[in-house]
């Protein structure tokens, strides 16, 4: 049985007292027990928010880290600094590192490489742009990016990878998938993963959907056999419709 998974988002939002209010906030709501929750707050938040979940569930994540495992690369975060300080799963490949950082396939494999090396869980972003979207070429932009970056690894460490569909026209814009699209995509994703690999592995791997979930979307999309949870940007700057979205199961 795969994992429930609902993962908030920060982006570079919520400083300190913030990120304080939010979580006391967070921890006072009900959350829906049978649902792995995540929070991935920005590099310097990352300790002192686990610090203030130490007694929670809720499970503190990374929002990237560097391909080099360590060495001459000002400003940049190794996997190997999460992991000690307890950050065991971090988000490779979301589409705003793709697009504004200019992220290729090729450094997203080498990314996720450095990540498994440090025996970490992963968050993998896949998505088409509205252009692919209009010209019906989703299906070939998601097979390639999961060939270019996924498809190396063995089963074994795939068994570490959380899939994230994310459709670039539905991230931020208010717009979502229907829940129809959603699930048509994730049964590709889950497809393409048994082709690969084999439908035990495929069956066992959560895929998650994000762009645009709100507390009055996310009971439909969640009710799609291949949608596992959420990867939530905006909604989960706010503990009620974070929590209504982590209950939305
Ligand atoms: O990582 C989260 C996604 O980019 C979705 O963001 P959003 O919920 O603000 O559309």
């Amino acid at each position: 049985m795969r994992d429930k998974i609902v993962a908030g988002n920060w982006k570079m939002n919520n400083n300190l007292p913030e990120s304080i209010t939010l979580l006391e906030a967070l921890k006072k709501n009900e959350m829906h027990s049978e649902v792995k929750v995540m929070v991935a707050p920005s590099f310097p938040l990352l300790f002192p928010v686990k610090e203030m979940l130490k007694v929670s569930d809720i499970e503190v994540i990374a929002q990237n880290c560097n391909a080099h495992k360590q060495g001459a690369h000002t400003g940049e975060v190794a996997a190997s600094m999460l992991t000690s300080i307890g950050v065991k799963t971090v988000i490779i490949g979301h589409s705003e590192r793709r697009h504004l950082y200019n992220e290729s396939d090729d450094l997203l494999a080498e990314k996720v490489n450095t990540a498994l090396d440090e025996s970490m869980q992963i968050i993998f972003c896949v998505g088409e742009e509205l252009e692919a979207r209009k010209a019906n070429r989703q299906n070939e932009t998601i097979k390639s990016q999961l060939e270019n970056s996924l498809f190396h690894l063995n089963a074994e460490q795939m068994k570490k990878v959380i899939i994230a569909y994310e459709p670039v026209w539905a991230i931020g814009t208010g717009e979502t998938a229907t829940p129809e699209q959603a699930q048509e995509m994730h049964e590709f994703i889950r497809q393409q993963i048994t082709e690969r690999f084999d439908a035990d592995l495929s069956e066992n791997t959560s895929i998650l959907y994000g762009g645009s979930v709100k507390p009055n979307n996310a009971k439909e999309l969640f009710s799609k056999p291949d949608v596992d949870g959420g990867l939530i940007g905006g909604a989960s700057l706010k503990a009620d419709d974070f929590s209504a979205i982590i209950n939305a199961f």
